[in-house]
């Protein structure tokens, strides 16, 4: 079963298409990370399928309804990120004790396993913790809450390389014992890449890949050697990146014959899914090193 269903989804924003004919479709109790580059549209997609956001045209369906304001899909939802806010008047352990009062699914023991695991003090205020302790805080709410759409918009935001580790594998031992369905939106991929079953990667407002982590594996290769060779084995519409440093390099579709790669003397070699999604969504506007050109 699709628990969300998106088919030709727009999302205007003061007059800039930030969402343009997005389709694709989450399977339930998957883990999909979206993957996009800064701007390409990740928060906006996220927000119109937690229901905070109206879509402009086009159809979304979570659960099966149009998410906007709807109180089934909020119910069902959690949506955890950096702007997450908490009553100031309520201390953390309060916090944990109203989370069981509002989610149905609320597990508690976790949370407060979770809670005293990663150093929190019962009387600590929300608003006074340091920037990765607060979004520390909110991803133990987003696991506890076994919502059956879980949604994780950047949530290691100001975490320390150790609290991601072990937020990342706290995920998927919880995940296993609890399956449900989780999107995590993230920059690194290498780092979520081992919990993903799916990838959704978006440029510019547009679904660029959905694929699973194997899917993704074995999208391209590496194909180094003899320029003339490369483009005599391979259609120049198929590659999706070229290095001319230290010899012809291209990262290609794989969809031509290794054999034939081989007796032609040309290199095969491995592309990680996070240096396809880096190559795929690169900018044509050059590098870094353009802007300090004076002439
Ligand atoms: N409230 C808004 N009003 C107008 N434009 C917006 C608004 N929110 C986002 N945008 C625009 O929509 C586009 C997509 O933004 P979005 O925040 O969805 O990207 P993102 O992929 O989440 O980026 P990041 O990785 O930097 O968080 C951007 O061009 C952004 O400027």
């Amino acid at each position: 079963m699709n628990v969300i269903e998106c088919k030709q989804l727009v999302k205007m924003q003061r007059n800039q298409k930030t969402l343009d004919h997005v389709n694709f479709s989450i399977k339930e109790n998957t883990i999909t990370g979206l993957i996009g580059r800064n701007g390409a549209g990740k928060t906006t997609l996220l927000k119109i399928i937690a229901g905070y956001w109206r879509k402009t045209a086009g159809d979304i369906n979570v659960f099966g309804v149009n998410p906007f304001n709807s109180l089934f899909v909020s119910a069902n939802t959690i949506f955890v990120d950096d702007q997450m806010s908490f009553s100031n008047s309520l201390s953390l352990l309060d916090l944990l004790e109203e989370a069981g009062r509002f989610y149905p699914n609320w597990d508690m023991s976790l949370a407060k396993r979770l809670f005293d695991y990663f150093g929190f003090l019962p009387n600590q205020i929300h608003e006074n913790l340091s920037k990765g302790k607060k979004s520390t805080f909110n991803m133990i709410i987003g696991l506890a809450a076994h919502c059956p759409l879980t949604i994780f918009d950047e949530p290691t935001t100001g975490m320390d390389v150790s609290v991601r580790k072990d937020f990342y594998r706290a995920l998927l031992k919880d995940y296993l014992e609890h399956p449900r369905t989780i999107i995590i939106s993230s920059h690194h991929l290498e780092e979520v890449e081992d919990l993903l079953e799916d990838i959704l990667l978006i440029k510019d407002g547009r679904v660029h890949l959905h694929l699973t982590v194997d899917g993704f594996k074995e999208y391209a290769v590496g194909l180094r050697g003899n320029s003339a060779l490369i483009y005599q084995l391979v259609n120049e519409e198929d590659v999706l990146y070229t290095n001319r440093v230290g010899g012809e390099y291209v990262i290609v579709k794989n969809t031509f014959s290794h054999q034939q790669a081989k007796r032609l003397g040309l290199e095969i070699s491995p592309v990680t899914p996070n240096d396809l999604c880096v190559y795929l969504t690169n900018t044509t506007k050059g590098g870094i090193d353009d802007v300090f050109k004076t002439s």
